[in-house]
């Protein structure tokens, strides 16, 4: 029986990525859509995904930890947002993309500690970099920063199109799905809450 996506185990310690094997995968599947993969324009291809997936799926050997590695203390416990951090991600069901922004945002603990901005994207990187699904990339965002900086909060918003729903099947391209996941003072006081949507939706 299939697991339900939401409850599929993710690993965090997966073993070494195979190039010889996706090669191999890649060149069956060359063969089995009616295709020659010895033809001059495919010969390198399955070499060439094998190298792409290796970029695609870097964040299956990456741990959130490895991403929010600068953590400094400041005199500022307000609301720290990053709009607008552009994500290319692939969908677990079809193997295509899908891409948008996140928005990422925490309320430093009452030490002050925050990271450094660009470890926020780095840490949507390690886990859109993996097979996934928009509510899980963006829950796992929020989780990550929780357990790892240990925040007053945090909130993310995914927004993004889905391949899978405007190339092919459903076929509506420009439909847009939105994601959120809320932790802490986000979740428990709306108002903090509102201040942080209003500030994403701005779009300033
Ligand atoms: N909730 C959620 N669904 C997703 C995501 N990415 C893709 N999907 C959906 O996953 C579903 C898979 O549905 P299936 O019926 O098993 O597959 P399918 O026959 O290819 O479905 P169609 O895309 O409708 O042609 C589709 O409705 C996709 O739109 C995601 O990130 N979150
Ligand atoms: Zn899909």
């Amino acid at each position: 029986m299939a697991i339900p996506y939401d409850e599929a185990p993710i690993r965090e310690d997966p073993p070494g990525f195979d190039h010889a094997r996706i090669e191999k995968a890649v060149r069956e599947i060359l063969f089995a859509i009616g295709e020659d993969p010895d033809r001059d324009g495919l010969r390198d291809t399955p070499a060439r995904v094998a190298r792409a997936y290796a970029e695609q799926f870097a964040g299956l050997r990456q741990r959130p930890e490895d991403a929010l590695t600068t953590v400094f203390d400041a005199d500022h416990e307000e609301m720290v947002l990053v709009k607008d951090i552009e994500v290319y991600s692939v969908c677990e069901h079809h193997l295509v993309p899908f891409h948008g922004v996140a928005h990422v945002g925490y309320t430093p603990n009452k030490k002050g500690q925050i990271t450094g901005l660009s470890k926020l994207a780095r840490l949507v990187d390690v886990y859109a970099r993996r097979p996934q699904v928009q509510e899980r990339l963006t829950s796992q965002v929020a989780d990550a920063l929780m357990s790892v900086l240990e925040p007053r909060g945090a909130i993310v918003v995914v927004e993004a199109e889905h391949l899978c729903m405007t190339m092919r099947g459903v076929r509506k391209p420009g439909a847009k799905t939105v994601t959120s996941a809320v932790r802490g003072d986000f979740r428990d006081h709306p108002e903090t809450r509102a201040e942080a949507m209003s500030l994403i939706l701005g779009r300033s």
